[in-house]
């Protein structure tokens, strides 16, 4: 049985800091506690209006991270050009609005792809490995595909917040075909978004998806059970359902 990874999103340890305008908590110092606790790397959302993640916290962890950087972002030249000078490992391009609270959905890539091709050939060729942030759809992984990216992240937020058991199972077969597609044709699968202590296990247990990314479930229980335990607790979750 192949393992599975855990990368950790730190953006709401930023989300916390902003809210007053204090140095404390640092993402640096978050990040530096999750790679303690197993996290296989850290993933960081850099938005267009610097909500939690900002430019100081990309250039000092890209300096410090010691397993690996995921730079999610959007589809902009200010990012690709951000993304030249820091370099991280991988590039997850995701959609974003301004006024969203937070990921409402996955990149449409069918109708972007000339677009989204050119900053998989930009970031490809500075040896960055890109992700598309997609939802579990045949047209948008088929377009992920032509786009010459070689790793999708797919959308788990619909199963994430379905409302009902019955819902949440329909939610989970569309990520599950989809997955099984994606991996079929040869894309490296991750996953993400609204995981959590109680719905991650279905998930990682599926045995295509190579990395989980997840941030916010950890950092709210990060509040009473503290980071490194946060973490270890989702790390052990993840490798009993992978078996
Ligand atoms: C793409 C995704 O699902 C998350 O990684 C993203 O970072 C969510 O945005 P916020 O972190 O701003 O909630
Ligand atoms: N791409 C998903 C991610 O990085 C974390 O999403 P969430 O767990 O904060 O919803």
């Amino acid at each position: 049985m192949n393992t599975i990874y855990l990368g950790v999103n730190i953006d709401h340890i930023a989300t916390l800091r902003n809210a007053r305008g204090t140095q404390y908590p640092d993402p640096v110092h978050a990040a530096e506690i999750a790679e303690r606790a197993g996290a296989d790397g850290i993933t960081v959302h850099l938005r267009e209006d610097r909500r939690h993640i900002t430019d100081r916290d990309v250039n000092i962890l890209s300096q410090t991270i010691n397993t690996r950087m995921n730079l999610e972002m959007a589809v902009t030249e200010e990012m690709l050009k951000i993304a030249d000078e820091i370099r991280p490992e991988f590039c997850c391009l995701v959609p974003e609005k301004r006024e969203e609270l937070t990921t409402e959905g996955g990149l449409d890539v069918v109708a972007n792809l000339a677009k989204i091709r050119n900053a998989c050939d930009r970031l490809g060729a500075q040896d960055i490995q890109v992700s598309l942030f997609i939802d579990a759809e045949r047209d948008q992984i088929d377009a992920a595909l032509e786009a010459g990216a070689p790793y999708i992240e797919i959308h788990t937020g619909q199963y994430a917040h379905a409302k009902t058991e019955q819902q949440q199972q329909i939610e989970l077969d569309k990520l599950r075909q989809g997955i099984q597609y994606a991996h079929a044709q040869g894309l490296k699968v991750n996953a993400g978004h609204g995981l959590h202590y109680h719905n991650v296990k279905p998930i990682a247990a599926m045995p295509e998806i190579i990395e989980l990314n997840i941030g916010h479930a950890i950092i709210a229980r990060a509040a009473f059970d503290g980071l490194h335990t946060a973490v270890a607790d989702m790390k052990r979750l993840m490798l009993e359902a992978r078996g």
